[in-house]
């Protein structure tokens, strides 16, 4: 559609290695994992836990993983945000980009590109493709837009959309992305998210005293839920369920991707896709609603490692359900709420 506005939209997402070289990945882990909101240890111990052990010794593994999942194109991270950018610019009057919050395109350069497209641009809105709130995730990707906007010193506007794990449009696309697969014969649906560490979720609690403090925290009215992505992640769980009538003893959620020793929130998606087919479960189905456009903890930490270990414990059918990616209805979810903030 012909893009004349004074509006902007920006998609932005997490970010990949510029490509599965060795250096290129270590260039990206050093940028994400030096974040104080994903690592937030004291600046020194963090310097020297990540560039000094963690990145040269994850580097060279993590590339082979990005090997295996890499597309002619590049990163499917990439690659799917891009192709959201273009079906949602198909149906709005609005220039569209994508930024990432490492690696590129960057925050820097998508701003310029809609300043060069319009340079009298008034406000750009900020879609960060993360549906719930993790200081790690959303709040980082958040406060880094509004501090490269503020250094630039742009007049522009910058209108942030907020978490929408519960907004009945996001709802429906990822039910109806999900209804074909639920549709067929299984025993068991898995909710996989991304983890966190729990301490990152006592650190949110704006309360002080509610998240894994009150008993059954999650499901007890607080405060605390806006900034609490265990939460949200069980409310965007349930509401799905819910929708496509899945009887409760036949779904559940899990955690996946730790890093470190820490605690991070449980039950650990590893240790359940071990135990399932000894539990009886043969058939299973995962879904992963952290990710709004699958990539390598899709792509490869489930659809192929989550499915070897699950299928060598005992499982007959491992299907990996996959992100929404450019579903036409995410895709008209996203141009309706646009349409409604321009
Ligand atoms: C829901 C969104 C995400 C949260 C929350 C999150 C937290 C988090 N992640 C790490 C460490 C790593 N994550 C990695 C990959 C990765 N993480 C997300 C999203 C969230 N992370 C995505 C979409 C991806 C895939 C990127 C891609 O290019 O496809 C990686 C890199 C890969 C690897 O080496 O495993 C790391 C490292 C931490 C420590 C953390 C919370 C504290
Ligand atoms: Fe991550
Ligand atoms: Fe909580």
């Amino acid at each position: 559609m012909e893009a004349k506005s004074d509006k902007g939209i920006i998609l932005m997402n997490l970010g990949s290695p510029d490509s599965t070289a060795v250096p290129d990945v270590k260039r990206y882990l050093n940028e994400f994992l030096m974040d104080k909101r994903v690592i937030d240890y004291p600046y020194l111990f963090r310097l020297l836990l990540i560039k000094g052990i963690i990145v040269p010794r994850r580097a060279p593994k993590s590339a082979e993983a990005y090997q295996s999942i890499w597309w002619d194109e590049g990163s499917p991270l990439i690659v799917l945000t891009k192709q959201l950018q273009n079906a949602v610019q198909h149906d709005l009057a609005m220039p569209v980009e994508v930024s990432m919050r490492y690696g590129n395109p960057s925050q820097e350069e998508a701003f310029e590109k809609l300043l060069k497209q319009n340079p009298s641009l008034k406000e750009v809105i900020l879609l960060p493709l993360y549906p719930h709130y993790a200081m790690s995730s959303y709040e980082t990707a958040v406060e880094h837009a509004k501090a490269v906007h503020k250094k630039k010193g742009y007049a522009f506007k910058l209108n942030i959309v907020p978490p929408y794990y519960n907004e009945p449009d996001y709802i429906n696309a990822l039910a109806e992305s999900m209804r074909p697969y639920v549709e067929q014969e299984y025993d068991h649906l898995l909710f996989s998210y991304h983890g966190v560490p729990e301490r990152h979720i006592r650190k949110g609690d704006i309360t002080g005293k509610h998240c894994m403090q009150v008993a059954d925290c999650c499901h007890v009215d607080s405060p605390a839920h806006e900034f609490c992505y265990r939460h949200q992640v069980h409310i965007t769980s349930e509401l799905v369920a819910e929708k496509l009538k899945i009887p409760r003893e036949k779904w559940s959620v899990t955690f996946q991707s730790r890093l470190g020793r820490e605690e991070w929130l449980k039950p650990y998606t590893a240790a359940t896709l071990e135990e399932l087919p000894k539990k009886g479960v043969k058939r299973l189905l995962v879904a992963c609603p952290a990710f709004v456009s699958d990539c390598l903890e899709t792509l490869e930490e489930i659809a192929v490692e989550g499915k070897h270990s699950f299928i060598s414990n005992g499982g007959d059918s491992f299907t990996m359900i996959p992100c929404m990616n450019v579903h036409p209805l995410w895709v008209q979810a996203v141009v309706k709420w646009m349409t409604a903030l321009s």
